[in-house]
């Protein structure tokens, strides 16, 4: 289980997060959705180790990030907006980079790249990749441990309809073998689709938290819940 409690992040007199507690559960896909500087990417880069928080706590099991010991890829896949590969890497060594220091085998490169629909482009450098293709890598990236846990920043920016559908069918089933999914993104109508739960930030203060069911049953749709509640 994720667990956010009580979790503030100031930047000089700005509340980029503001005692925000939430649970995103095993076997769940959790929805992080809010307007653009909600606090999102905030809270998702304090929960990977990148920022610190203010007060509160960010965990996994319990453990914050830098808690999970030498490798914690085997705990934790994430998909980050701005980790980017060198530009003249190629693709799959890109992974064999990542595998190298991570104790993966090359083989499991491969795998995820069939996965992610980039293995005829390995070898080409990720300069020269599309938008939606430099998304899928950095989706085979997050993947590369199968780890328990999954936490996707926007990682449906740039797809085509095909590779958004592959992204959420792929995300429900990572799900469904008891592992926790927490994914971020302002397309409502996909999240619909994929989420359990569904959490919302606004101006760094939760507004909402709940199942995907109990929003369907009250607003007709996630976008609406989006625009009574959420948006300002
Ligand atoms: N390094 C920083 N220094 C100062 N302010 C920051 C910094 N990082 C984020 N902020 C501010 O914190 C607030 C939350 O930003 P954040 O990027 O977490 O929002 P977000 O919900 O991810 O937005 P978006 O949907 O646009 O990605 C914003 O007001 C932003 O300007």
């Amino acid at each position: 289980m994720i667990e956010i409690a009580g979790l503030s992040k100031t930047y000089g007199d700005k509340h980029a997060l503001n005692d925000v507690s939430f649970r995103a559960e095993p076997g769940e896909v959790t929805a992080l959705i809010g307007p653009n500087g909600a606090g999102k990417s905030t809270l998702l880069h304090i929960l990977l180790g990148l920022e610190s928080a203010s007060s509160g706590m960010a965990a996994f099991d319990g453990k914050r990030y830098s808690e999970l010991g030498p490798n914690p890829l085997m705990t934790v896949g994430s998909f980050i907006d701005g980790l980017m590969p060198y530009p003249s890497r190629t693709g799959l060594n890109h992974l064999h980079w990542i595998a190298l220091g991570d104790g993966i085998p090359f083989s499991r490169c491969d795998e995820c790249l069939r996965l992610v629909g980039l293995y005829e482009a390995r070898n080409r450098t990720y300069k020269t990749y599309s938008l939606g293709m430099k998304q899928r890598l950095g989706i085979a990236v997050a993947i590369l441990t199968d780890a328990p846990y999954l936490i996707l920043d926007e990682p449906l920016n740039g797809l085509d309809p095909e590779g958004i559908k592959w992204v959420r069918d792929f995300i429900k089933d990572y799900a469904s073998g008891h592992r926790t999914v927490l994914v971020s993104s302002h397309y409502m109508a996909e999240l619909e689709l994929v989420a359990d739960h569904v959490v919302g930030l606004s101006n760094g203060r939760k507004v909402l938290d709940d199942d995907i069911d109990t929003l369907l049953d009250g607003y007709g749709s996630l976008e609406q819940a989006y625009f009574n509640v959420v948006k300002e």
